[in-house]
């Protein structure tokens, strides 16, 4: 009786497995890609640490447009910058979903902006009352500022503290910049050693690690009922849970009274409040709904403080490794800033700095593939037919490591941005339109000001105050992107340690 049961169930996952993988053929087809294997396609070829590496030398093979199959779940690769235009801008409408995976649903709990499509109105208000709270203009521009002048001197004080001694600054990139966020998001500096900071930065390191493709987040989605069995994956998503609803819970018997009392709006109201105001004068079917506020309010934390830190932390390794580019833009920031706090306003003054963060986030590119989008419709893109419901990723690694463009894209190389008089190339430049760290069209980072803004104002007070020097007792790991991996949704240099020495 055992083996009769045993064999129909292996006749039925036969069966589901040949008319999934003839469905495959059916509606991708005409798509190239590279040969897999029967039933669990690519998953076994890719470099589970450097997935982009991959993907990419796969692109630069199968060209603007490539499917890969994870056992059954195939995904459309948009290797060029005319793909990735089209996919991301141009027909940025059809592919503007997310997709629906199970971890995705489990992270998001179905709510926040980030989970919504394109088409959905209530994606457009919270992405819209976002850009409100970290506007980078009017007074919104003072707000980014202020908040990141005074978020500045924890990690000043910090390095201070470390009298010299090579430490690794990661955690302390991290906690300025998680702080900060919540500062944006909450309106509340929060002491580290909060339970309630514990538990947002909780949230943010476990959903990244249920996106690490080395561990076992692929097989939830695809078999969610191996969260019956164990899964890690699915363990970590639960633990993350727990810690929303205590977010949840702190914003509103601790923050929402005190909004309502004392917060003080001079600079701009924080995300939340400004969700609320919104509420309290719209009609109710214009409300953004609880469960979307607080989704959405986790979401901008967790997309602001990984892609920042990273991109920081790749910045000082980098400058290590090209002392000279570093001299270069400590020269700059001593002739426009010297020890006043820089302002904004000194961007324009400033080509230098301004080229340095363009090329590191081409050169380091953070989040190489993106985030997944899903079709909304059937659509097509530079004329190959992608059916609705298919999952799709710009390759933007590839964009900013384009040879036949860039000439040298392995070389980290500031003066690609500036003219020979060193001044910004001009804005309608092509090497501009082809450096998309942030994504384009309706989907792009709903950050992206207020990081490059924030991002300016930190690397100018981190050179100002301190020489960063190399400790022969710690070598440093290389700096360029074929040695960093994959830590979840971002790409993380090697660890490292550096001495901060305090300037006269
Ligand atoms: C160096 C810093 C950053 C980089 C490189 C970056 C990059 C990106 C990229 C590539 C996307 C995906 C766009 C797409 O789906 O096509 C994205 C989305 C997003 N980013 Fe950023 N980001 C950065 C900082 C930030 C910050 C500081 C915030 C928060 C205020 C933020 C909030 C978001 C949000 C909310 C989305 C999702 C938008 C949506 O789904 O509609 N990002 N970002």
């Amino acid at each position: 009786m055992f083996l009769v049961l045993l064999g129909t169930c292996v006749v039925l996952l036969l069966v589901h497995f040949i008319l999934k993988e003839l469905r495959i053929r059916q509606k991708y087809g005409h798509i190239p890609g590279p040969k897999g294997l029967p039933f669990i396609g690519n998953v076994h070829q890719i470099n589970r640490l450097q997935p982009w590496v991959t993907v990419s030398d796969w692109g630069k093979q199968y060209g603007p447009l490539m499917k890969i199959n994870f056992l059954g779940q195939v995904v459309i690769i948009c290797n060029t910058f005319d793909s990735v235009r089209e996919m991301l801008d141009t027909k940025g409408k059809d592919f503007g979903g997310r997709e629906r995976g199970f971890r995705s649903t489990m992270v998001t709990k179905s709510s926040g902006f980030m989970r919504m499509d394109v088409q959905n109105p209530e994606w457009r208000r919270t992405r819209r009352l976002l850009h409100s709270s970290v506007k980078a203009f009017g007074p919104g521009l003072s707000r980014i500022e202020h908040y990141a002048q005074q978020m500045s001197e924890e990690f000043v004080q910090t390095f201070k503290m470390c009298n010299g001694e090579a430490v690794d600054p990661l955690s302390t990139i991290y906690d300025t910049t998680l702080g900060m966020i919540s500062l944006m998001i909450y309106g509340q500096k929060l002491d580290q050693k909060s339970e309630i900071f514990h538990s947002i930065k909780a949230i943010t390191d476990l959903t990244n690690e249920s996106f690490h493709v080395g561990k076992d987040g692929m097989q939830l989605d695809l078999f969610p009922w191996t969260r019956f069995f164990g899964n890690h994956t699915y363990k970590i998503l639960k633990i993350a849970q727990d810690h929303s609803t205590k977010v949840q819970n702190w914003y509103k018997t601790k923050i929402v009274p005190l909004e309502d009392a004392e917060l003080d709006d001079s600079l701009g109201k924080p995300y939340m409040k400004v969700i609320r105001d919104y509420n309290s004068k719209c009609s109710p079917e214009e409300r953004v709904s609880e469960k979307n506020m607080m989704g959405s309010g986790i979401q901008a934390s967790f997309a602001g403080v990984l892609t920042t830190t990273t991109t920081l932390y790749q910045l000082i390794l980098t400058f290590l490794h090209y002392p000279d580019k570093q001299k270069k833009m400590m020269k700059e920031i001593d002739e426009v800033i010297g020890t006043r706090l820089p302002t904004l306003n000194d961007r324009t003054s400033m080509p230098y700095v301004n080229a340095v963060l363009n090329e590191i986030m081409r050169y380091g590119s953070v989040g190489p593939l993106g985030i997944t989008h899903r079709a909304v419709v059937d659509s097509d893109i530079l004329g190959t037919k992608i059916p609705k419901d298919t999952q799709i990723m710009p390759n933007l690694y590839l964009v900013h490591h384009d040879k036949e463009f860039f000439g040298d894209p392995e070389v980290f190389r500031p003066e690609r941005y500036l003219d020979k008089n060193g001044e910004s190339l001009p804005a309608d430049d092509a090497v501009w339109k082809h450096t998309i760290p942030f994504g384009m069209g309706p989907r792009i980072c709903a950050g992206m000001m207020f990081a490059q803004y924030r991002l300016f104002l930190w690397t100018c007070i981190l050179y100002q105050r301190f020489d960063i020097v190399a400790d022969p007792n710690h070598p440093l790991p290389p700096c360029d992107i074929k040695n960093t991996e994959l830590n979840g949704l971002s790409l993380m240099c090697k660890p490292y340690k550096v001495k901060f020495l305090p300037k006269a």
